[in-house]
């Protein structure tokens, strides 16, 4: 094997093999549509349920092993999805620099995927950045971070998802598709928000547009909003088909960004089934599905 980077992260393939009964089914290469993607919410809260110190602001959780499961995470589904909050606080790369480490003791053929040759997985294994900015909030350039990785070819140009009268200057529009990315106009305005699109409709979209998976990294207001609409009893499939969680042993105190949905009709609580907790260094990993 050749010498890794040394800010490479690895995630043992034994690790990833317990996570495989969460993940979106492996499947080839190819661009047909689906109803809808199978969609994973996955995001990283401290003991008092904050995933970020304050609004606005960039907060490390997750310790190295738990990051790098993220990073497996995001070579396991086509799409990664954020809100323009995240986009703003955060400049995020939203592309993977995971290498899966082929461990003897646990060989897995889903755990090889996203092995790039010791380094950064290969494009193919890159996520598409997916960021909900129906009003135009973020402000990128060619100087924004997931677009210096697409330009460089470590990632996929984001199609940033706005509302049809949202004006997209024509220079930023270029910006997105000199590195393959796009803008792309969902209608809002369903429940009379606005500043929202219904999730039906972005997941809808997405599976149009040919992604298959999608993983759902946050921030708070897309977290709760999702949590909302995929614990409703009334659709007749769930949006959320997994929940993958990193807790961190620490208290933010309060003024963080916190999830905590709104309550369902009826008041019952939202709960996870088919539960499994994975230790990963400090931090504990739970999987689960929403119960319905
Ligand atoms: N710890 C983690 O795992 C994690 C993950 C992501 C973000 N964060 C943190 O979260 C904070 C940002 O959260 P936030 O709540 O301000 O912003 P957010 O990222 O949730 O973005 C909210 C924006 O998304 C848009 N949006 C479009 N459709 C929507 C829908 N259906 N539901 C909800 N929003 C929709 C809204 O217009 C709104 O402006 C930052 O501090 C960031 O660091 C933490
Ligand atoms: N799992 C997880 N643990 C964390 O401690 C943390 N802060 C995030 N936050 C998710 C959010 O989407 C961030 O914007 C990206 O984690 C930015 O990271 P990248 O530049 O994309 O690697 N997620």
């Amino acid at each position: 094997m050749p010498p890794l980077p040394p800010d490479q992260l690895i995630f043992p393939a034994s690790q990833a093999a317990l996570l495989e009964p969460y993940l979106p089914p492996l499947h080839p290469q190819n661009a047909n549509p689906v109803n809808k993607p199978f969609t994973t919410l996955t995001y990283a809260h401290s003991l008092d349920a904050s995933i970020a110190t304050l609004p606005g602001v960039r907060t490390t959780l997750s310790g190295p092993q738990s990051k790098a499961m993220t990073h497996y995470l995001r070579t396991r589904h086509d799409a990664i999805l954020i809100g323009a909050g995240t986009a703003v606080a955060d400049d995020p790369g939203l592309n993977s620099r995971v290498y899966v480490h082929p461990t003897s003791s646990s060989p897995s053929t889903a755990a090889e995927v996203g092995v790039g040759g010791g380094g950064e997985p290969p494009l193919t294994s890159q996520p598409r950045p997916i960021i909900l900015d129906p009003r135009g909030r973020w402000e990128f350039t060619a100087e924004s971070k997931v677009i210096r990785l697409a330009a460089a070819g470590r990632g996929h140009g984001p199609w940033v998802v706005v509302a049809p009268g949202t004006v997209v200057e024509e220079g930023r529009r270029e910006v997105l598709e000199e590195v393959g990315g796009r803008v792309i106009r969902l209608a809002t305005g369903q429940n009379q928000d606005q500043d929202r699109f219904g999730w039906k409709d972005v997941l809808g979209m997405l599976g149009g547009e040919g992604i298959r998976s999608v993983m759902i990294e946050g921030g708070g207001e897309v977290i709760n909003s999702l949590l909302a609409g995929g614990g409703d009893e009334e659709e007749d499939e769930g949006l959320v088909d997994a929940v993958i969680v990193t807790i961190a042993p620490t208290w933010f105190g309060q003024g963080g960004v916190v999830v905590s949905p709104p309550k369902l009709k009826g008041g019952e609580a939202l709960r996870l089934r088919d539960v499994r907790w994975c230790p990963l260094g400090e931090d504990v990993v739970l999987c689960g599905r929403i119960a319905r």
